[in-house]
């Protein structure tokens, strides 16, 4: 996978040599931007404006044009400096760090007050959770810095939520909103299996692969999304069970194929878009096609005492992606 060229930016002359060390940024409108640019030599997704207003030495405004938007390094808030400041990425991952948790919190509080006031049934909370956990925590790679640490700071996260259903897994605590949200049956000691692999998996992927590799966000894509519509689907509509296995269904399997190749691309597709690899289009989607196939029979085959979907699908996922990503990227 080539290196995506970068792209430059323009600043007014006047307003890039009569400025300090560095131009002092104000941001006018955020939208999100691309976080490389080589010249620089710091990478730091933060928010583009439509127009950075530059105040110069006099203190006047100038405005930049920006030639390609999708690649402006902006930092995230004025006054900002272009610096490769270690205490910068310190500060950006903390912050994302702990917007991470929160968001983690929230997610898993909202679906336990759907369950509570019976708009949604328990085992689709389980599910939406499970599916919505994993990817949203994905999407958020992007808002890490890119230091050599930022990986680790993001699989802080799971890890938090792996102590949390280790507390509660032994009733050291009780939750019971934590409990019905992502238990099928309401006892805590279900927290130490599927949920406590799920997360275990999730710092695996975030540190062994992180968002410059496509193997990681496979794996996750199909352990949440596959998986996770498979239950939906298979649960509601699976009238014809796989002859092999008769707790799995054809609409679950083909659901859990269909939707886990469609949510994989879109996730490469979205890492890609933030430079931090290059796909070929053709190429991409034979091998999404392989390595989701290969996901969707591991997870339709008998697995009741045997070794859990989530720790299956990603495990098959890994080393199909590894087998045909890494021999042939
Ligand atoms: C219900 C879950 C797994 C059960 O799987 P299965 O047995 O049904 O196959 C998922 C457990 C999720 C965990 C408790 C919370 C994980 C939060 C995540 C690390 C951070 C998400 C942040 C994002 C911004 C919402
Ligand atoms: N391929 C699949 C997967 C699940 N399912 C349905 O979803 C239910 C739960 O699936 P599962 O045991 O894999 O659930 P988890 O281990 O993923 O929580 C099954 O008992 C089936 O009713 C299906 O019909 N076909």
């Amino acid at each position: 996978m080539a290196a995506r060229p970068h792209s430059s930016i323009s600043i007014s002359a006047a307003a890039a040599t009569t400025t300090a060390n560095y131009p002092r940024l104000y941001l006018r409108r955020p939208h999100l931007c691309m976080p490389r640019y080589p010249s620089i030599n710091q990478t730091t997704p933060c928010f583009l404006p439509h127009h950075l207003i530059i105040r110069n030495a006099n203190n006047s405004v100038d405005d930049i044009h920006i030639i390609q938007r999708r690649r402006l390094l902006l930092l995230p808030s004025p006054p900002c400096v272009f610096t490769d400041d270690a205490s910068a990425h310190l500060l950006q991952d903390a912050g994302a760090t702990l917007l991470v948790v929160a968001g983690g919190y929230a997610l898993v509080s909202g679906f336990d007050n759907l369950t509570h006031h019976q708009i949604i049934q328990q085992n689709l909370s389980r599910k939406l959770v499970h599916i919505l956990s994993g990817l949203l925590y994905m999407g958020c790679w992007p808002i890490f810095s890119t230091s050599a640490e930022a990986r680790y700071f993001a699989a802080l996260v799971p890890l938090l939520n792996c102590l949390r259903l280790l507390v509660h897994g032994h009733s050291l605590v009780t939750n019971e909103e934590l409990i019905k949200s992502i238990t099928r049956e309401g006892k805590p000691e279900e927290l130490l299996r599927g949920p406590l692999y799920y997360v275990l998996v999730l710092i695996l992927c975030s540190i062994f692969f992180w968002r410059e590799s496509p193997i990681g966000v496979v794996s996750l894509s199909m352990m949440c999304g596959g998986d996770g519509i498979a239950d939906i689907m298979g649960r509601r509509f699976g009238i014809h069970k796989v002859p092999y296995n008769k707790h799995k269904s054809w609409v679950g399997s083909i659901s859990m194929f269909i939707v886990g190749f469609l949510i994989s691309i879109g996730m490469l597709y979205y890492f890609s878009k933030f430079g931090y690899f290059e796909l070929d289009q053709v190429q991409t989607i034979e091998r999404v096609a392989v390595v989701a196939m290969a996901a969707t029979v591991v997870e339709s085959l008998p697995s009741k005492g045997g070794i859990d979907d989530n720790i299956s699908v990603p495990l098959v996922t890994m080393v199909t992606a590894y087998l045909s990503f890494g021999l042939q990227s």
